[in-house]
Formats: structure tokens, C-alpha cells, sequence
């Protein structure tokens, strides 16, 4: 898993630091190793941060504008920069400094004037330790059999896409998948082929699902779900569509299912009808109610009248 962390040509460094000959000394330094933005005050690294996080920050203590001591501090105050690693690049490395450097939230303070051996050193380590963190995260975050994201990342993503949705007064649609007589399947071919069924419906949905924001998650057992931010409930609905065709075209077959080849069903809600998240996924799930009782294969929208059936 993290074999590929030795490698760190991908990683981005952020160097922000006034004086161009520091900067030039710290590029070359660097130059082997990864990919290195300068800028040149505490208030531009801030906003370099909010547009795309670098993997590490090295920081000059003494900036024009606010102190690096500052921006470091705003950095950590800010959900989104918060984990960026801050290593401070400063000739003021006496006691009271080096306390001020923790307490501002840095992970490590380099001397001037620069030795090059230990600031590269330094870098790789932290980079190393970044880069492991990331994919900690992104394992944590992801289902091993079907390689979409888990139900705990989906409820997190709903929390956050609901708030956002509210805030830009735009639409958030969700759809909830099952795979139809998926126990029958199991039952037939056995539970390795059932994985695979699982894994296509993965692919499937990916494959659907293309928006940046948009976001495909194992909700259960063989039960997906489906978030899209600002999307509209026709579209939603289309999207869905497209998933249940697409499952059907790919003709794995299913000598138990009506359909003689594997098929699933869907149930979609938005925000028109729904006043939260909670709301919103039992809505899609009254509506894959409704679409596995009206002979499954396909996809349900749902409607207030679905409650009063059920
Ligand atoms: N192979 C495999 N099967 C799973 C996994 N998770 C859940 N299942 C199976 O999925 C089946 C779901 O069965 P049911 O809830 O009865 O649903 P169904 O047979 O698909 O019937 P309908 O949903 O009504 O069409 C059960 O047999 C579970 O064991 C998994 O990770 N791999």
C-alpha cells in the first residue's frame, strides 16, 4: 500500500519566502525531488491554498504583509488548509521562537542559513508522511470490493453537499440502487460470482456518474447509492436510467431472474421534496420500494403518493 510513497515527484511544495535569492537557493536544493510554487507574501500563500492545497508549505518567518507565524496560523484555522504541513524556514531559532513555531501549528522549523542535505531531508520526510496520510484517508474512505466509496464517506458527503446545497439554493438529487434477486443469484453461482456482479455495478456507476462532484457509494450489501450536487430531479432521473440500461446491456446472465441476465432498481429523491437528509434517503428508498414492487428492472421518482401506499 505505501510502496509508491518513496516516490515524490508528484508532490507540490509551496515556498513562500521574499528574498529571490533564498528562493533560488531552496528551488535548486529541491529541484530533484518535487515540484516547487514560490510566492512571495503570507496573504498570497493563503490564497495559492485555498485554490489547490500543496502537499507542504516551507515558510519564511519574516514577510512583508503579515508574518509567516500568521499566515501559518489562518492556515490552521481553515478546514480546507488545515492539514497542510507548515516547516518554517528561519534564522530566529532561539527558545521563545521555536515555542511560537509549535504553537502556531508547524510540523518542523529549518535553519538559516540553509544547509542543503537537512532541508532536503526534512522535505522528504514530511512529504513522506503527507503522502502516507493521504492514503490512509483515501482508504479509509473507499469500499476493497468494488473500489466506490464506503457508507461512511457517503454520510459525510451528504452532510456536506445538504449544507452547500441549502447555502447555493441549488438542488441536491440522490439515487438508491439494488441489485435484483441478487440473493437467487448468490444462491445459483455462488458468492464469488456474486462479488463480480457487485464489481460491475461499481463500473457501471462510475462509468455514469461523471460530474466532478458527483459521487458513487456501496450503501449495503448489494445496495448503492448516488449523490449529485446541484442536478435537478429529471436529470437525476436520467442518470438513473442510464445505470439501470447500462446494468442490463452488459448482459451477465441470471438464470433465476426474469430477465434471464442480471438487472437492479433504482429510487430517486431531491431536495424539491425533501427538507433533509434524512428525508432524502428515505424518499429514494420508499421510491426503490415502489420500483421493486411494480416488477423491478427499473426506476422509481419518488412522489408523496408512494407513502400513503406503503
Ligand atoms: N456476493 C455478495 N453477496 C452479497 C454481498 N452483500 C450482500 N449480499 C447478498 O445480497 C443478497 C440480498 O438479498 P435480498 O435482500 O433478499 O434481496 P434480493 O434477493 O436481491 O431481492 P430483491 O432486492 O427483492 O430483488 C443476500 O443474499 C446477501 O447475502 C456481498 O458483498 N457479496
Amino acid at each position: 500500500m505505501f510502496n509508491d510513497v518513496d516516490d515524490l515527484s508528484d508532490c507540490k511544495v509551496l515556498l513562500v519566502e521574499d528574498s529571490v535569492i533564498n528562493q533560488k537557493i531552496i528551488q535548486v536544493c529541491l529541484a530533484d525531488l518535487c515540484d516547487v510554487a514560490v510566492v512571495e507574501s503570507g496573504e498570497e500563500a493563503i490564497e495559492y491554498c485555498l485554490q489547490s492545497a500543496p502537499d507542504l508549505i516551507l515558510m519564511d518567518w519574516i514577510l512583508t504583509g503579515i508574518t509567516g507565524l500568521e499566515a501559518c496560523k489562518l492556515l490552521q484555522s481553515k478546514p480546507s488548509t488545515a492539514n497542510i504541513p507548515v516547516i518554517f524556514v528561519t534564522s530566529n531559532v532561539g527558545e521563545s521562537q521555536q515555542e511560537e513555531c509549535w504553537d502556531a501549528g508547524a510540523v518542523d522549523f529549518i535553519g538559516k542559513p540553509i544547509v542543503a542535505r537537512t532541508l532536503v531531508n526534512r522535505v522528504k520526510t514530511h512529504l513522506k508522511y503527507k503522502k502516507q496520510a493521504d492514503l490512509l484517508r483515501e482508504y479509509s474512505y473507499v469500499d476493497g470490493l468494488t473500489g466506490v466509496f464506503n457508507r461512511r464517506y457517503f454520510s459525510q458527503e451528504m452532510d456536506r453537499h445538504y449544507r452547500q446545497g441549502q447555502r447555493a439554493n441549488t438542488t441536491l438529487s440522490m439515487i438508491i440502487l439494488d441489485v435484483d434477486n441478487f440473493k437467487k443469484y448468490n444462491d445459483h453461482y455462488g458468492h464469488l460470482k456474486g462479488d463480480d456482479v457487485l464489481k460491475s455495478v461499481a463500473k457501471v456507476l462510475k462509468h455514469c456518474t461523471r460530474r466532478p462532484l458527483d459521487g458513487a457509494f456501496r450503501y449495503g450489501g448489494e445496495e448503492f447509492a448516488v449523490l449529485l450536487p446541484n442536478t435537478p430531479k429529471e436529470a437525476a432521473f436520467e442518470i438513473a436510467q442510464n445505470i439501470i440500461n447500462g446494468l442490463h446491456q452488459l448482459g451477465i446472465e441470471h438464470a433465476e431472474s426474469p430477465f434471464d441476465v442480471v438487472t437492479a432498481s433504482a429510487g430517486v429523491s431531491s431536495t424539491h421534496t425533501a427538507s433533509d437528509p434524512a428525508e432524502l434517503i428515505k424518499q429514494a428508498d420508499t421510491a426503490l420500494y415502489e420500483a421493486k414492487k411494480n416488477g423491478r428492472n427499473r426506476v422509481i421518482e419518488f412522489s408523496p403518493e408512494h407513502e400513503k401506499s406503503i
